[in-house]
């Protein structure tokens, strides 16, 4: 027999096994063996993956990695780090790799890695040079914030790390300006001085509008409070387009760049990084690319059977084609990492986020599911209901953090606890006998039993995989981002998708761009559907009082 495939997998899933059992229950998996936490949990480094409590079993496993091997999961991998076009659609090679490795990268004639050692050393001087007082802004005041202007990639990686990253005693106080909701700047602005304060434009095409119009803000209110025109000494740009960049204004000295083989959703570790450097000091950055990089030999060189990002992408694989999930939450455990489930959301989605086939057909199956998440204990106070007793299971990403940086250990001891129930919740569910024998000894009586057992009942069988990490630090997060990015690749590879184009961003930008006159002023609407045109002529009503 032929065995299935992403696309008819889930016609294998509901087929019972021979013992006639079915394949959506973990419960049982664990009575039948005991050491299935040993055989279905692996190392990189230092993360450990437990994909124990999912209903993957030894035989599903393996029909899952023979799919990688006919997808080439592995022989698409090294054609990126051999700087092929893996991006086909854009006709672009894809390094993120090259980034934080010592060396050996290439894309046709250019010396990638020479390329990325020159623009870091020049990143370290830079932020040298700032932390040391040897630049400083117009007047002549050393810098003590750092503002990172930019959005989407340019913003939400940073963003997550230095969230991760940042506390008092390190050398500046960061601060991000993504949204073209003014609000957000009007919120900001009280906190910032502008003789101290210097801005980052991270843009990597240096085109995205709503970074430009909050940098000529920005600059803006610079002109105006410092009473100079040259506020050039205040402003970096991080980009792949030079040209735009010094049309803008920016120093030469004081533009960092990258290339189009680097994607906005990774580029936290170029150019777009600096904000880390600067807020978190050099070595944060340096040692987020040293996990990374630890990870990225581990993708290159782990067999299948212990390659976590491919286990974590052929996990996935079974939720979404095999099971029908089309959701995944991600739970950090570590209020510290509130950033990352955005940062995966672009990283993700964004990339998988495709219905088009490498050969060009719409694709037979379903691919990225939507992916959301919050910090717990927070999340269990909001949406796990859904998670633990809604009609359709929700896989979670449980990522623990073993040791705190702080001296609260209840505090720790009870964030471990909840994050192991939540878990073991989902997996073990409360049976209807359960309910009723705990609601007898609580001394309800059996009409309210009756009435409300039911309600109280848990389906469990619901999937979770954990990430466990010893301690939050630079390597460890770097290494943990790298993970989820590896895993895209080789999602995109298993559902034969591009992961590195985003063409369904482009509509929006392009009719916003047209709606912006009809909004903003009295120019005459367009030809748009009902709902639009309606709703321009409600804003312009309010508008006008
Ligand atoms: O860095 P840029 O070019 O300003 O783009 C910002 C973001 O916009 C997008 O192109 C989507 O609109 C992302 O892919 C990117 O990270």
């Amino acid at each position: 027999m032929t065995h299935p495939t992403v696309a008819t997998l889930a016609a294998w899933v509901a087929t019972p096994r021979a013992d006639g059992t079915t394949r959506h229950g973990i419960r049982r998996l664990f009575e039948d063996d005991p050491a299935r936490f040993r055989r279905y949990s692996r190392r990189a480094g230092p993360i450990l993956m437990d994909f124990s409590k999912t209903s993957l079993d030894d035989e599903a496993l393996e029909l899952l990695h023979q799919i990688a091997v006919e997808s080439n999961v592995f022989g698409r991998r090294d054609a990126m780090i051999r700087g092929e076009p893996v991006n086909a659609t854009e006709n672009r090679a894809v390094l993120h790799m090259a980034l934080r490795a010592k060396g050996g990268f290439t894309v046709g004639e250019e010396d990638a890695s020479a390329e990325v050692a020159k623009t870091l050393a020049a990143m370290q001087a830079f932020t040298a040079n700032v932390h040391s007082g040897r630049l400083v802004g117009a007047t002549g005041k050393r810098f003590t914030d750092v503002l990172n202007i930019g959005i989407g990639g340019s913003d939400l990686g940073p963003f997550m790390a230095v969230r991760a990253l940042w506390s008092d005693g390190c050398p500046m106080r960061p601060h991000f300006l993504a949204n073209v909701d003014a609000h957000a700047w009007e919120a900001l602005r009280p906190r910032l001085n502008p003789e101290t304060t210097l801005v980052l434009i991270a843009s990597k095409t240096f085109t995205t509008a709503e970074t430009l119009l909050n940098a000529t803000m920005v600059r803006g209110w610079l002109r105006e409070a410092l009473g100079q025109e040259d506020v050039s000494a205040h402003f970096v740009a991080l980009s792949t387009n030079i040209p735009a960049t010094s049309a803008f204004g920016v120093p030469v000295g004081q533009v960092f760049g990258f290339r189009d083989w680097v994607g906005g959703r990774f580029s936290l570790w170029s150019a777009i990084g600096l904000v880390i450097a600067l807020s978190c000091g050099w070595a944060a950055l340096a040692g987020m690319l040293e996990g990374a990089r630890a990870m990225d030999e581990h993708f290159l060189t782990a067999p299948a059977e212990d390659n976590l990002p491919l286990l974590l992408a052929l996990v996935e694989v079974w939720h979404v084609n095999g099971l029908g999930y089309t959701a995944r939450a991600v739970l950090p455990y570590d209020n510290r990492l509130g950033r990352l489930p955005a940062h995966l959301q672009q990283v993700e989605m964004e990339s998988l986020g495709k219905r088009i086939h490498l050969d060009g057909h719409p694709v037979g199956h379903a691919t990225g599911p939507v992916v959301f998440g919050e910090p717990g204990t927070n999340a269990q106070h909001s949406f796990m209901q859904l998670l633990h007793q809604g009609t359709t299971p929700v896989p979670v990403d449980f990522i623990l953090i073993a040791r705190p940086d702080h001296g609260w250990a209840d505090n720790h001891r009870m964030l471990l606890a909840n994050g192991l129930a939540q878990s073991e919740a989902l997996l073990a569910g409360r049976t209807l006998e359960d309910v009723h024998t705990e609601m007898a000894e609580t001394g309800a009586d059996a009409a309210t039993i009756e009435r409300v057992a039911l309600h109280r009942v848990f389906p469990g069988d619901r999937p979770s995989v954990t990430l466990l990490l010893p301690h939050l630090d630079p390597v460890t997060l770097g290494a943990l981002v790298a993970l989820y990015e590896h895993k895209v690749f080789c999602l995109g590879a298993l559902w034969q998708v591009n992961a590195f184009d985003q063409y369904g961003v482009e509509l929006g930008k392009h009719l916003a761009a047209a709606l912006l006159p009809e909004v903003a002023s009295g120019a005459e609407p367009g030809h748009h559907d009902g709902s639009t045109a309606g709703l321009i002529a409600a804003i312009r009503g309010a508008w006008n009082g």
